[in-house]
C-alpha cells in the first residue's frame, strides 16, 4: 500500500467517522442520563487538571449502567456532575430529562437516590433516625419509612435500627448508606462503590435487587466499582480511561467482539489500543478499525442510533470532540461550524428574582433538617452544654480579671525621718512629728493597695536596687524633718522657705515599664496625699479645703465619680463573646455536616443551601439565646455590672449580635473548605474587630483612617449602643441607640446576601 493509498483511506475514514450523530435533542432528553462533550478539569486554566475529556455518556432508562474505571480515572467527578453537584467547564448533562440542577428539572431531588463513596451518615443518629430523616425530606410518610426501612434492614442483613450508626462496622455503615440511596425508591440511583466491603453472598443480593427494580423500565442505576466482573450483571458498562470512555457497550457484546474470557481483559486490550493511539495518533483510528478488527461494533456502529436509543461510543459521539489533553483524536470540530450538530437545548432558566429563592424552601424540609439539627444537639448534650457554658464561663473570667485596680504590689521606702528601728503607726495629729506615716499609712487608696507590701529600706541605693532587680514598683523616699517641713509651708505658704519646699516633698522612682500599674501608683500616691492634707488640716482645725484643687468635680451626668474599665468594656466584650461563639458554632457546624459528606447526600436528595442555611439559623438561634441570657444574668446578676437602661433592650441587641455572628459563621463555612481555613478566618477577623470596634479602647483615640473603617464593622455600632444603654440608661429613640439596632440588621443581610451567593455560585 503506498503512502497516498494510506493517507487516502484515512481521510475517508475521519469523513466517516465525522458522519453527524443521529442523536436529537428529543432522543438525549428521553434518556435517564445523556452526557455530550463533557470536559472538566481541576486546577487552573494555565495549570489543567483534566479530568473529563470531551466524555460523551448514554445510560437509557430502565438500565443498570456499571461505570468502570481505574482508581482516580474520574468516576466520581462525573457522577456528582450528574447529580448537580459539579459544574462541567463545558458540555452538556441531561439527567431525567433536565438539566441538573435548573428549574424544574427535578435534579437534584428526591428522583435521585445517591450513595457517595465517603459514608456520609451522621454518627450519632441510629439506623432507623438516619432512614427518618432522609425518608422526610424525600417526602415519605413515618408509615411508608417503616415500611420501607424493615424491608431494607431485612434485605440488607443490617443490625437492630436502633444501633447508632458510629457504632457499626464499616461495612455495615456502606450498607445504611445504600439503605438511604434505596429508601424513597427514585427513578435514577447513583451508587458510588456500593459492594465495597460487602461479602459476596450480599453482593449477589444487592446486584439482583438492582437487577429486580430496573426491570419495570422506571428505576435506572448507574454503579461503579472496582470488581469489574461484576458488572457482567449490567446491561451497559461504561470503561473510563483518560478522561473519556474506551468503551460503552453491553458486556456480552464487549466479551464477544473482544473474544475475551473476563471483562478485566477486555479493560486491558482497550487500554492497549489506547496507549497505541497516544504514541501513533496518525495510525490509531486504522489499527483500530482495521488490525483490530472486534470492536468494529464498539467503534463505530455503538454511535448509532438503534432501535434501543441513543447509544454512545468512544468513537461515536466522541469522534466529534477536540483533542484537549492529547488524547487520541479522530478529527477536531469546530463546534459552530459543525453543520449537523443538534441544537443545543436553551438553557432551564435558575431562579432570577430574589424572591426565587425564597419559594425555594420547603416545609417538610425545613422540618427535616430541623429535627435532624436538634437531634444532633441532644445527642452532644455534653458539647451543647460546654457551648453554652463557654460564653458564661468567659464573662466569669472577664467579670473577675478586668478591669480592677492593681493591688498588693510591692514598693520600697525609705523614710529618713524615721529613728533606726522605729515603727510607723497610723493616726493622724495637728503636731505629729511622723506626719510621713500618716500619709503612707492613710487608709485611702495607696495604703490599701500597697500596705502589704511596703518594703523599708536603711538606704536609697538598696532601695533603688529593689526596684532595678523588679522586686518592687517604685521606691518612695521621705526626707528628715519631713514632718516640720510640711508643716512649715502649709503655715508660711507663699513665704515657704526653699529648705521646707525641698524637704516637704517625697521623691519617687517607679518602675513604669508597665504603663497601667505605674499610673495607678501615680494616682494612688496623689489622691491618697489629697486626702490625707485634708485630714491633717481638719486635725488643726483648719478648712481642708484652702488645699484643694480648685477645680470642683461633682458628680457626674452618666456613670460614677469612679468609673471603671469593666463597665466601659463589658457592652463591647458582651457583644464579642455571643458574636464569636456564634461565628465558631455556626461555621464549625456548617462544616463538619459538609466534610463528612452528609451535606452532598442531603443536597442530591433535593435539600438547598438556603433550607440548609435557614435550619441553622432556627437551631442555632435557640442556642444562641440560651447562650445570651446566661451571659446577662452573669453580667448584671452576679456581677452588678453596672445596668440603666431597659434589659429588654439590651437582650435584644445581644441576640441580634449573635444572630449577626452566626451570618458571618455561614459566610466563613462558604468561603472556606476546611475547619482549619475556617478557623484561621475567623481568628484572623477577631483581633481586629477587638481592636477597631472601640470595645478596649475608645474609637475617639485611633488613628484618622482607622476610625472611618472602623465605622463599617459589624461590632463598632452595637457596641456604642449598648454602651448607651447600660451607661446612660437610654432608650430607643436616642440615636446612638437605635443606629447600633439599623447597624447589625444591615450586616445581618449583607452576611446572609454574601451566604445565599456563595452557596449558589460555589459549586464544582
Ligand atoms: N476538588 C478537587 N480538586 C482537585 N482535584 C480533584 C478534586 N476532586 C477530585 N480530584 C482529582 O480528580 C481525579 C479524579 O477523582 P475522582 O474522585 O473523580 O476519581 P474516581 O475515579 O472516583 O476514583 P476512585 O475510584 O478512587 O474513587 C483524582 O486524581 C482526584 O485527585
Amino acid at each position: 500500500m503506498t503512502v497516498e493509498d494510506n493517507t487516502g483511506s484515512a481521510l475517508e475514514l475521519r469523513r466517516r467517522q465525522l458522519k453527524s450523530q443521529p442523536s436529537t435533542l428529543h432522543t438525549r432528553r428521553q434518556q435517564a442520563v445523556c452526557v455530550r462533550r463533557a470536559y472538566k478539569r481541576y486546577g487552573t486554566k494555565k495549570n489543567p487538571f483534566v479530568i473529563l475529556d470531551g466524555l460523551n455518556m448514554t445510560v437509557p432508562k430502565g438500565s443498570i449502567y456499571g461505570l468502570l474505571g481505574a482508581s482516580g480515572c474520574g468516576k466520581t467527578t462525573l457522577l456528582s456532575c450528574i447529580v448537580g453537584r459539579k459544574r462541567l467547564n463545558s458540555g452538556e448533562i441531561w439527567v431525567l430529562g433536565g438539566t441538573p440542577g435548573s428549574k424544574g428539572s427535578g435534579v437534584p431531588g428526591p428522583r435521585i437516590g445517591y450513595m457517595p463513596q465517603e459514608i456520609a451518615l451522621y454518627g450519632e443518629f441510629s439506623i432507623r433516625e438516619t432512614l427518618l430523616y432522609f425518608g422526610r425530606i424525600a417526602g415519605l410518610t413515618k408509615e411508608k419509612i417503616e415500611e420501607r426501612l424493615e424491608f431494607l434492614v431485612s434485605f440488607l442483613m443490617l443490625p437492630d435500627a436502633n444501633r447508632l450508626v458510629k457504632i457499626l462496622s464499616g461495612g455495615q455503615q456502606r450498607r445504611v448508606s445504600l439503605a438511604s440511596a434505596l429508601l424513597h425508591e427514585p427513578e435514577l440511583l447513583i451508587l458510588d462503590e456500593p459492594t465495597v466491603g460487602v461479602d459476596p453472598l450480599l453482593r449477589q443480593n444487592i446486584w439482583d435487587h438492582l437487577v429486580n427494580i430496573t426491570k419495570g423500565g422506571n428505576t435506572t442505576v448507574i454503579i461503579t466499582t472496582h470488581y469489574i466482573d461484576e458488572t457482567r450483571q449490567a446491561s451497559i458498562i461504561g470503561l473510563m480511561r483518560g478522561g473519556y470512555f474506551l468503551a460503552e457497550e453491553s458486556p456480552e457484546r464487549l466479551l464477544a467482539q473482544f473474544n475475551a474470557e473476563t471483562l478485566e481483559d477486555v479493560f486491558l486490550k482497550l487500554s492497549v489500543i489506547q496507549n497505541m493511539g497516544r504514541r501513533r495518533r496518525s495510525s490509531i483510528l486504522q489499527e483500530v478499525t482495521e488490525t483490530i478488527q472486534v470492536p468494529s461494533g464498539v467503534v463505530n456502529e455503538a454511535a448509532v442510533l438503534d432501535e434501543e436509543g441513543e447509544i454512545s461510543g468512544e468513537f461515536g459521539d466522541n469522534v466529534s470532540m477536540s483533542s484537549r489533553g492529547g488524547r487520541v483524536s479522530i478529527t477536531p470540530v469546530v463546534k459552530d461550524t459543525e453543520p449537523s450538530m443538534p441544537e443545543l437545548p436553551p438553557e432551564e432558566q435558575s431562579p432570577t428574582e430574589c424572591m426565587d429563592y425564597f419559594k425555594v424552601i420547603k416545609m417538610h424540609h425545613m422540618q427535616a433538617l430541623i429535627w435532624k439539627n436538634f437531634l444532633w444537639m441532644w445527642r452532644n448534650i455534653p458539647v451543647m452544654l460546654f457551648i453554652i457554658g463557654l460564653p458564661v464561663a468567659q464573662i466569669i473570667l472577664f467579670c473577675l480579671s478586668i478591669g480592677h485596680d492593681p493591688y498588693d504590689l510591692p514598693v520600697s521606702i525609705v523614710n529618713f525621718e524615721l529613728d533606726q528601728k522605729e515603727e510607723c503607726h497610723k493616726g493622724i495629729s495637728c503636731n505629729s512629728t511622723r506626719l510621713s506615716c500618716s500619709y503612707l499609712n492613710h487608709p485611702f487608696k495607696f495604703s490599701a493597695n500597697y500596705k502589704k507590701l511596703q518594703n523599708y529600706f536603711d538606704t536609697i541605693n538598696e532601695a533603688k536596687d529593689s526596684v532595678i532587680r523588679g522586686k518592687s514598683w517604685a521606691v518612695i523616699i521621705v526626707p528628715h524633718n519631713y514632718s516640720d517641713a510640711l508643716r512649715e509651708r502649709l503655715e508660711a505658704w507663699r513665704y515657704a522657705s526653699e529648705w521646707d519646699i525641698e524637704y516637704s516633698s517625697v521623691e519617687v522612682y517607679q518602675d513604669k515599664s508597665n504603663e497601667n500599674i505605674g499610673n495607678f501608683l501615680k494616682v494612688y500616691l496623689y489622691e491618697t496625699f489629697q486626702k490625707f492634707i485634708q485630714d491633717y488640716l481638719k486635725s488643726c482645725d483648719i478648712d481642708e479645703r484652702v488645699v484643694s484643687l480648685p477645680i470642683r468635680i461633682e458628680e457626674p451626668v452618666y456613670g460614677y465619680r469612679h468609673p471603671n474599665f469593666t463597665d466601659f468594656a463589658a457592652p463591647g466584650i458582651i457583644l464579642t463573646i455571643i458574636f464569636f461563639l456564634a461565628v465558631a458554632l455556626t461555621s464549625g457546624a456548617m462544616l463538619i455536616e459538609r466534610n463528612e459528606g452528609s451535606l452532598e447526600r442531603s443536597l442530591v436528595i433535593g435539600i438547598n443551601g438556603i433550607e440548609i442555611l435557614f435550619a441553622h439559623v432556627i437551631t442555632q438561634f435557640v442556642v444562641m439565646v440560651g447562650q445570651s441570657i446566661m451571659v446577662l444574668i452573669f453580667s448584671f446578676a452576679v456581677f452588678n455590672l453596672t445596668l440603666n437602661g431597659n434589659i429588654f433592650l439590651v437582650a435584644l441587641l445581644t441576640m441580634m449580635t449573635g444572630l449577626c455572628g452566626m451570618c458571618f459563621g455561614f459566610v466563613v463555612s462558604c468561603v472556606c473548605d476546611t475547619e482549619r481555613t475556617a478557623t484561621y478566618m475567623a481568628m484572623g477577623s477577631f483581633l481586629p474587630m477587638v481592636m477597631l470596634c472601640g470595645i478596649i479602647w475608645p474609637i475617639e483615640g485611633m488613628h484618622q483612617i482607622l476610625r472611618i473603617i472602623s465605622l463599617f464593622l459589624p461590632l463598632t455600632k452595637s457596641t456604642e449602643s449598648l454602651r448607651s444603654i447600660l451607661m446612660r440608661g437610654w432608650g430607643f429613640a436616642v440615636s446612638s441607640v437605635y443606629i447600633g439596632f439599623i447597624s447589625t440588621v444591615i450586616w445581618i443581610v449583607v452576611f446572609l446576601t454574601f451566604s445565599v451567593l456563595l452557596l449558589k455560585f460555589k459549586k464544582g
